[in-house]
């Protein structure tokens, strides 16, 4: 491809990733995929190349871009060799005419800016929220210790290793083996928030394709017991093969059906060491690899999310057996999601109490504790600890 084509490219899918945020259609990644699958003739160095563009486009523009040329046109101003690929060349963009719009430069759309400053975060750390994400792996400690010569080791987690950006994870033998499994930082920080022991009995409410539940497994030396439950059966039948491969044989699922979540957990009331709610959320601390996922938020999109929060940590608590503990965790920077859900809780559920879980890093933010990319070079995540009385 030319330069000025791989440009016309970029223009085309920042369309359809514009498109599919405004309609709720698929992810930019999926996009982006399906684009290349119906151009074979796209060579590897052209898909990176195009990858990239769009994705610093989608990065630059805090509301939604009125169109992918308006979103490029921002890079372009920015970066003359860009600029020249406007040359109206058979495959590529027209020529860029005086005065035409631009997206908005910025780091998300005025309301969520204005929430997340609310939420304590400084412009420097709002920046910090769309900037590249580095690539970060678990090392299972039920499988041999794998051998990573590129990676480096990150502070405070032993478990944890920093690989070199752009390694494909799933063809390293250490993954076939199930000896890594792909994990933020951060994630597996707030991850060791909830107390375990081996032998113990634990629920993992929200446990999705499991890289909670995984984690959460190895740190009990596969002894014991995890029910992990999901209302999404796709995501959930993803986590049996993966605990296969990981050497983990303590996972039971169990898929919820929303609203008789209770009834199908009725056999655990009262029974559970630890809970984990690794709650549905709008997913602000996770905009550095889903850069795009600001443009699909709305003020009511927040409010049904606070409200599945609120839901699930009440069919959590009563769960947990007195003198247990329920992890709340949250991928959000906002308030609403994380202090003030928290908050709530309390005074819904007299006799519970928060205590402070110790992590390798974050600060304390309300009853619980924070981490964010400025401050720790980790997504950004909420978690608290709560005590059943
Ligand atoms: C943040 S994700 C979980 C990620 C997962 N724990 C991990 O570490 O990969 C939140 C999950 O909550 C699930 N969920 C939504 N409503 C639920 C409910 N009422 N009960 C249980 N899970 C629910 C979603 O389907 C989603 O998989």
């Amino acid at each position: 491809m030319t330069p000025a084509a791989r440009s016309q490219a970029a223009i085309e899918l920042l369309d359809a990733i514009i498109g599919a945020a405004r309609t709720g259609g698929a992810a930019a990644d999926t996009v982006i995929q399906r684009y290349f699958a119906a151009r074979r003739y796209a060579g590897s160095k052209d898909r990176r190349a195009v990858r990239e563009l769009v994705y610093a486009a989608i990065r630059s523009s805090g509301e939604v871009p009125p169109n992918g040329r308006a979103a490029l046109l921002v890079l372009a101003d920015a970066d003359p060799v860009l600029a020249a690929t406007f040359d109206g060349s058979p495959r590529g963009p027209a020529a860029i005419a005086p005065g035409e719009p631009r997206a908005g430069r910025g780091v998300a759309p005025q309301w969520l800016a204005q929430a997340l400053a609310a939420s304590g975060l400084d412009a420097a750390a709002q920046a910090a929220l769309v900037e590249r994400a580095p690539l970060d792996v678990r090392i299972n400690g039920l499988k041999p210790a794998p051998d990573l010569p590129d990676a480096a080791p990150i502070a405070g987690l032993p478990e944890g290793r920093r690989l070199p950006s752009g390694t494909v994870v799933d063809t390293l033998p250490a993954f076939a083996e199930g000896a890594i499994e792909v994990q933020d930082a951060g994630s597996q920080m707030v991850g060791l928030a909830l107390p375990v022991e081996l032998g113990m009995a634990i629920v993992d409410l929200c446990a999705g394709a499991g890289g909670k539940t995984l984690a959460l497994a190895a740190r009990m030396g596969n002894r014991g017991r995890i029910l992990a439950c999901d209302t999404d059966r796709t995501r959930l039948s993803r986590l049996a093969p993966r605990a296969q491969r990981a050497g983990v044989s303590i996972v039971e699922t169990r898929l919820l059906d929303p609203g008789r979540e209770a009834a199908t957990l009725s056999d655990w009331q009262g029974r559970a060491d630890g809970v984990l709610v690794d709650a549905p959320c709008s997913g602000t601390g996770t905009w550095r690899r889903n850069p795009e996922a600001r443009w699909r938020l709305t003020p009511q999109r927040l409010a049904r999310l606070v409200a599945t929060q609120t839901h699930v940590l009440d069919i959590a608590a009563p769960l947990v057996r007195p003198g247990g503990s329920l992890t709340y965790i949250v991928c959000s920077l906002l308030d609403a999601e994380g202090p003030e859900q928290v908050a709530a809780f309390l005074a819904r559920h007299p006799g519970w109490r928060t205590d402070t879980p110790p992590l390798p890093a974050g600060s304390p933010h309300g009853a619980g504790i924070r981490l964010h990319p400025a401050a720790d070079d980790t997504d950004g995540f909420f978690v608290a600890r709560l005590i059943a009385p």
